[in-house]
């Protein structure tokens, strides 16, 4: 059966123009949807905490900020999109004291519901809206006059209107422009995590780093390397992104499409499938989530670790003097 897919002519934006929208935080999702239901003509507040570094950029951006707790207040909609370790005691220090009969609470990742870490009150709406890409990148389509896809789910409909809301929501920030489908809290929470751990991030920079190393350690200049089995991956992913396998195919040579099908097959084994089924396991069982929380309270001993490591990596630092040669690439620090 084919999924019932939404695009703007679908969906009334008439849930949402009436109502206030808070938005919690002013990160990587936070920033593009408050921008882009801004520009939707929707009316949005920032809820942040107090002494936020955030707060000019906000208000640069033309945006009314307030404190989270203000800003539940002032809300119809509250939309929590601060980290989602952070979210457990943000929701019960300063959003459930005062949330309302009748008001919703939306999520951009439904983690702190399906994991139980959240549980609101039967009277307020409950869902999540999630854009199926970065938070930078939704902002960056929405001002090109193109949109990102992304994916609802009510968990709560205490209105009677929670679809509504939700699709209203989807459309203000530019996800209908490309298409939206109805999902669960559980089918986005499990095949979110499973996506970017084991094929968008986890994945693709595991592979990328184990090429790059693999020619660098057999004594080929490092600058090849980096062209090779990085800079290359968005030339040709974006030709799959647009045109399929079949069209990347298309465009590459005979040989490279040969070597596809004769190596893939070696590299990406019976094996790695396996793990996957494990990776997908523990991410259903709670397992992943419970060590993500235990590694957030040991101030993310193991995850500061990694990132010391990969910063001094020779991938990183040939990357950075290549990409300084390239000025048509996007050099400025994210805007968030
Ligand atoms: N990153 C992405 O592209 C995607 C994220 N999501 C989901 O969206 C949600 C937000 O993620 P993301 O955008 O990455 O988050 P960010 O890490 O970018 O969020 C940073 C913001 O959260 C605020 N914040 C952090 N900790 C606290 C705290 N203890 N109290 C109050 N405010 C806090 C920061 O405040 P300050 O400004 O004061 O520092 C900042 O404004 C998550 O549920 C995530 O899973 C879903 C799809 C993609
Ligand atoms: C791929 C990572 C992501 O799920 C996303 C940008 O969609 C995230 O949690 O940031
Ligand atoms: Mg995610
Ligand atoms: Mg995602």
């Amino acid at each position: 059966m084919t999924a019932k897919m939404y695009y703007d002519a679908d969906v009334s934006m008439q849930s949402i123009q009436d109502k206030t929208v808070a938005v919690i935080g002013y990160g990587s999702q936070a920033h593009a949807h408050a921008q882009n239901m801004h520009d939707s003509g929707v009316n949005v507040i920032i809820g942040l905490r107090e002494g936020s570094a955030s707060r000019a950029k906000a208000e640069q951006a033309g945006l009314k900020v307030m404190g989270i707790a203000e800003a539940v207040q002032a809300a119809d909609v509250v939309a929590l999109l601060i980290p989602d370790e952070n979210q457990a005691a943000v929701y019960r220090d300063d959003i459930a004291p005062h949330l309302k009969a009748g008001q919703t609470l939306l999520f951009g990742h439904g983690f702190n519901i399906h994991f139980g870490r959240i549980t609101p009150p039967s009277d307020v709406d409950v869902m999540l809206v999630a854009p199926k890409g970065p938070g930078h990148m939704l902002r960056r389509v929405y001002k090109e006059g193109a949109g990102m896809p992304g994916i609802f789910a009510v968990a709560q409909d205490a209105s009677g209107h929670a679809r509504d809301t939700a699709l209203a929501y989807a459309r203000a920030i530019g996800c209908t422009r490309a298409g939206v489908l109805e999902t669960t809290f559980k089918e986005e929470t499990e095949t979110d995590l499973f996506g970017e751990q084991s094929v968008l991030c986890g994945g693709v920079t595991h592979l990328i780093q184990a090429g790059f190393e693999t020619l660098v350690e057999a004594g080929y200049q490092p600058e090849i390397a980096y062209f090779e089995t990085l800079h290359e991956v968005k030339l040709i992913v974006d030709l799959i992104y647009e045109k399929g396998f079949e069209g990347m195919r298309h465009s590459i040579s005979n040989t490279a499409e040969f070597g596809d099908y004769v190596t893939g097959p070696r590299i990406i084994t019976d094996e790695t499938k396996a793990t996957m089924k494990e990776v997908l396991s523990d991410i259903q069982s709670g397992k992943f989530a419970d060590r993500f929380t235990q590694d957030y309270q040991e101030d993310f001993k193991f995850m500061n670790e990694q990132r010391g490591k990969m910063r001094g990596h020779q991938i990183e630092t040939v990357g950075k003097e290549l990409r300084r040669q390239m000025p048509f690439i996007n050099q400025e620090d994210l805007e968030v």
